[in-house]
């Protein structure tokens, strides 16, 4: 029946819960558990759900790594919640915000051995709701009846884990004629994913042929920097160049893409960009808030780049690992344009830590 939500639906529902401080339930081969996002847990709830069992706060690896807490996995960390912690011992858990004002939360106990599948899916099912990456689980037996009597989401754990590897399906809901600074003859085209995600923009300029390579640029959403015109980093000046060139050249493509933060979001990125006033680099800080140091897809931007009948492009990057990612998502990178602009002060020390960790030519 139709009007039953399928599963793609109820995982976007299921973002939006965390987002709101709900739980979702998931299941797994072994049990179940009822999930809810440290971000945003309130006292009220965590007593109900400690009501129902013994809680573990799920954190990345990487989180673990800062906490020094034994993790056991390649992946995530079970931290036993103590009887007395409250929701501000699982926030100071999950966010590196204060760990150099009181730098010890542990020693932390952490979970060994058993079924560490659900915590892994919670943690996932975090970062793809843009929240910190740390989830309070507490096991269940199946969760059939609590979802009956609540209404809360439940979603099978593998088909969870499947759908969140693959590229959801995106197709152009709208395009119109947008006359820019760059040219006058550009159009806005934006897509809309079928996962309910965000949706990402494409301009067009001029009326690229589809025979030869395009000139493009995949351009991560940086609302500080296009924006604001923040000087911490270089993407509007990037943003303007890119566009100029299309339009210097009479065409191009141009993807913007709502991956803030290289795919963590805004509110993380700020939490990063704190982070980076104690001292940290914009790669540690990802580190300590629990995210590898680039956790974008770009699969999405190669499907809008076929969908708009783009196989083969020069691409304006200094990442080479754009190029490769590209590349592997089956479109055809003929040349690397180089995009050096808009350094500054303030941001010499990031362009040269994403030189020296993550590859970018300067
Ligand atoms: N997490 C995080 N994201 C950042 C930071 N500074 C900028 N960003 C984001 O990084 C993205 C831009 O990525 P960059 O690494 O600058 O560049 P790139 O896209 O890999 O490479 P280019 O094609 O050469 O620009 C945008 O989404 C920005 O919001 C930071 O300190 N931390
Ligand atoms: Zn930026």
């Amino acid at each position: 029946m139709s009007l039953v939500p399928s599963l793609p639906e109820r995982l976007s529902r299921a973002r939006s819960d965390l987002r709101m401080g709900l739980p979702v339930i998931l299941v797994g081969e072994g049990g179940a558990a009822l999930a809810a996002a440290a971000e945003t847990l309130g006292a009220e709830r965590l007593a109900d759900l400690r009501a129902l069992g013994a809680p573990v706060l799920a954190i990345t690896r990487r989180r673990a790594d800062t906490l020094r807490a034994r993790a056991y996995s390649a992946h995530v960390a079970r931290v036993v919640l103590p009887d007395a912690a409250d929701v501000g011992w699982i926030r100071a858990v999950a966010d590196p915000a204060d760990d150099l004002k009181v730098p010890l939360k542990g020693p932390l106990e952490t979970g060994r051995g058993g079924d560490e599948s659900l915590a892994r899916t919670a943690v996932a099912l975090a970062k793809s709701a843009r929240l910190l990456p740390a989830m309070v689980l507490v096991p269940l037996a199946d969760g059939t009846v609590l979802s009956e009597h609540t209404g809360l989401t439940r979603l099978p754990a593998a088909a969870v884990d499947a759908l969140m590897g693959d590229v959801p399906d995106v197709a152009e809901a709208i395009a119109a004629r947008l006359p820019v600074e760059a040219s006058e003859r550009a159009r806005l085209r934006v897509f809309r994913p079928g996962d309910g995600g965000e949706e990402h923009y494409a301009v067009e300029i001029g009326r690229p042929s589809r025979d030869r390579p395009v000139l493009a640029r995949l351009h991560s959403a940086c609302f500080t920097g296009d924006v604001l015109g923040s000087l911490k980093c270089d993407c509007g000046p990037q943003l303007r160049a890119a566009l100029a060139q299309m339009g210097a050249e009479g065409e191009g493509v141009l993807l913007y893409l709502n991956q803030e933060g290289r795919g963590i979001g805004l509110a993380n990125k700020m939490r990063a960009y704190s982070l980076q006033d104690q001292g940290f680099d914009t790669v540690e800080a990802n580190h300590r808030l629990g995210f590898e140091d680039d956790e974008r897809d770009f699969r999405i931007g190669a499907e809008m780049l076929r969908g708009m009948g783009f196989a083969r492009v020069r691409l304006l990057t200094n990442n080479p690992a754009k190029v490769e990612r590209l590349s592997a998502c089956g479109i055809e990178v003929v040349e690397r344009v180089p995009l050096k602009v808009g350094e500054t002060r303030f941001n010499h020390h990031y362009l040269a830590t994403k030189a020296k960790k993550s590859g970018h030519l300067l």
